[in-house]
């Protein structure tokens, strides 16, 4: 769970610099322990050589008989011993620094697949990332041919043998460039290339790159076994293609004609939505965004007569606004230092398992806060109450959230669909949500509200707000939305959520919209271009 938090992956370059050390020492001693062994290994060489140029004369001699012995036994202990004192240091390296943190193979698989994620979300060429660069910025040092096939194998292990094939590819082109020796062979990565190619049911490209392979390395068990195996596949499909040409397999004359465009669901479809927004692709329509303006806020409470807050609509029915510099770098930074040592990741239950586990919709870490523990806390809260005007009597605790690198929140609504249990003591739903970013976040990170079409880039100290309900209390489905993976740098945020509770006569209810979520759309009424 490490890479979910920056300030988590830190300690991790106090294990990288003791194991440093502790390496470069090995190598000293190890390379000092190979030239004594070296030159035992010459005399050794010198004296067999001179015993088969005339062995009876050798044997005779009652010197050469103990010393040819002594080797074998005395002399060869030593050896064995130099040998294993040698792995057994190396095999302590970790044992030896207990007291620091060590990243788990889960840890290695979550950095892997954040990687991916923020490949496929920001359009991301695999080359160019293994040569360090982001959106042509050198972001990097070049990843190695052993980087990248250890990116590689994380992936195929997950299944993910699109980019495991991807990562691959690179890895055997670099491993040809650079020339250097590896723990593993050029025939390694092509056995990857080669079961992805099969696993993705191109079982003609599997045939090919193992017959490379053997071109390489005649004699490779896996990759023999597999040519009969592979030729009997493409085999059957071709005889089969044949009888469906044929019309003898029952099966309809006509071939299937694809589709010109698969059908997306509705699921790939708000995912296309999502990634565009993600990268600032998409503008909020023209009759939004004509109608959008800023404004200082001095309405809802007599101090905002004394400080008006600077406001600004990024759209208009369901209204979104940002708020801006309602939260100093010193509250930021009382906040997140409260937080950090409750953080926690979000999980669900396993519905195999039924254990806590991670959730992978959601990666950050997030802990809350109360208003009774800190002044600072409670001020915010209070704060809350009068740049939205409404009741924090029966508002939530302060969630404070950490994103790490690749860390993101899928789509969501802030309301509950259902009657949750965990809300009944606020009285209520999730009426409002003020979001307040404690970051700016160098790229990506963005919150997008994927019916909309709007996308809020964080501004450290402003503060996103919106309505989760209709007034009947029905959920408001427009206000669906997400946060983006964090391409580079750590975003923060804060949740203040609302409930209906304590807003009776603030907001009250009436029946407007409560047929939406039976199914049908009630068109909006044109946005009011002010309040
Ligand atoms: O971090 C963000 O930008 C959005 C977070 C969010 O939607 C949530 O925590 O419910
Ligand atoms: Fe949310």
């Amino acid at each position: 769970e490490l890479f979910t938090a920056i300030s988590d992956v830190e300690p991790l370059l106090e294990t990288y610099k003791r194991i440093i050390d502790d390496l470069d020492d090995y190598i000293v001693k190890e390379e000092e322990r190979l030239i004594v062994l070296k030159r035992h290994l010459n005399i050794y060489k010198r004296d067999h050589e001179s015993a088969m140029q005339d062995i009876p004369n050798y044997l005779g001699n009652p010197i050469n008989a103990f010393t040819l012995i002594k080797r074998l036994t005395s002399d060869l202990d030593n050896i064995e011993h130099s040998i294993k004192i040698g792995t057994e240091y190396i095999k302590n390296l970790t044992v030896n620094h207990s007291d620091v943190k060590y990243p788990t193979l889960e840890d290695l698989a979550g950095a892997a697949q954040a990687l991916t994620r923020l490949q496929e979300t920001y359009n991301l060429e695999v080359s160019e990332l293994a040569e360090g660069r982001l959106n042509g910025v050198n972001y990097s040092t070049p990843m190695s041919a052993g980087d990248c096939y250890e990116l590689g194998k994380t992936l195929y292990n997950e299944k993910d043998y699109t980019n495991a094939l991807a990562w691959m590819t690179i890895a055997l082109k670099k491993y040809k460039e650079e020339n250097q020796p590896y723990l593993f062979k050029e025939t390694d990565i092509m056995e990857y290339i080669g079961f992805s190619h099969y696993l993705l049911g191109d079982v003609k490209t599997a045939l090919i790159w193992t017959k490379k392979m053997l071109a390489l390395e005649p004699n490779h068990v896996r990759a023999k076994g597999n040519v009969p195996h592979y030729n009997k596949i493409i085999a059957e499909d071709e005889e089969k293609l044949r009888r469906r040409r044929r019309g003898d397999t029952g099966e309809d004359l006509v071939e299937k004609i694809p589709d010109k465009e698969p059908k997306m669901s509705p699921f790939a479809k708000e995912r296309k939505v999502y990634e565009r927004l993600c990268r600032g692709e998409m503008d909020v329509p023209q009759e939004i965004s004509k109608t959008l303006h800023c404004r200082y806020l001095t309405e809802n409470h007599p101090f905002l007569l004394l400080a008006p807050i600077k406001m600004e609509y990024m759209y208009r029915n369901p209204d979104i606004v940002l708020f801006y510099n309602v939260l100093s770098d010193q509250e930021i930074e009382d906040i997140q230092k409260m937080a950090k040592p409750r953080f926690r990741r979000a999980t669900v239950h396993d519905t195999k398992t039924g254990e806590l586990v991670p959730a992978h919709y959601r990666i950050s870490k997030s802990g809350w806060l109360r208003d009774e523990e800190s002044s600072v806390v409670a001020k915010v809260s209070r704060r809350v109450s009068h740049f939205t005007g409404l009741s924090m009597q029966f508002a939530e605790d302060l969630q404070v959230v950490n994103y790490g690198i690749g860390g993101h929140y899928e789509p969501h609504f802030d309301f509950a669909r259902r009657k949750e249990p965990a809300f009944e003591k606020y009285n209520g739903n999730r009426i409002a949500t003020v979001l307040f970013y404690m970051s700016d976040v160098a790229q990506g990170g963005a919150t997008v509200f994927t019916e909309l079409g709007l996308s809020l880039f964080p501004v450290k100290g402003a503060a996103a707000f919106w309505l989760n309900l209709h007034p009947s209390g029905e959920g408001d489905l427009a206000t669906r939305h997400a946060a983006c993976p964090v391409l580079t740098g750590s975003k923060w945020v804060c949740n203040k959520w609302i409930h209906e509770g304590g807003q009776e006569f603030i907001k009250p209810c009436n029946l407007e919209y409560q047929a939406e979520s039976m199914g049908r759309k009630i068109p909006r009424p044109v946005p009011k271009s002010s309040r």
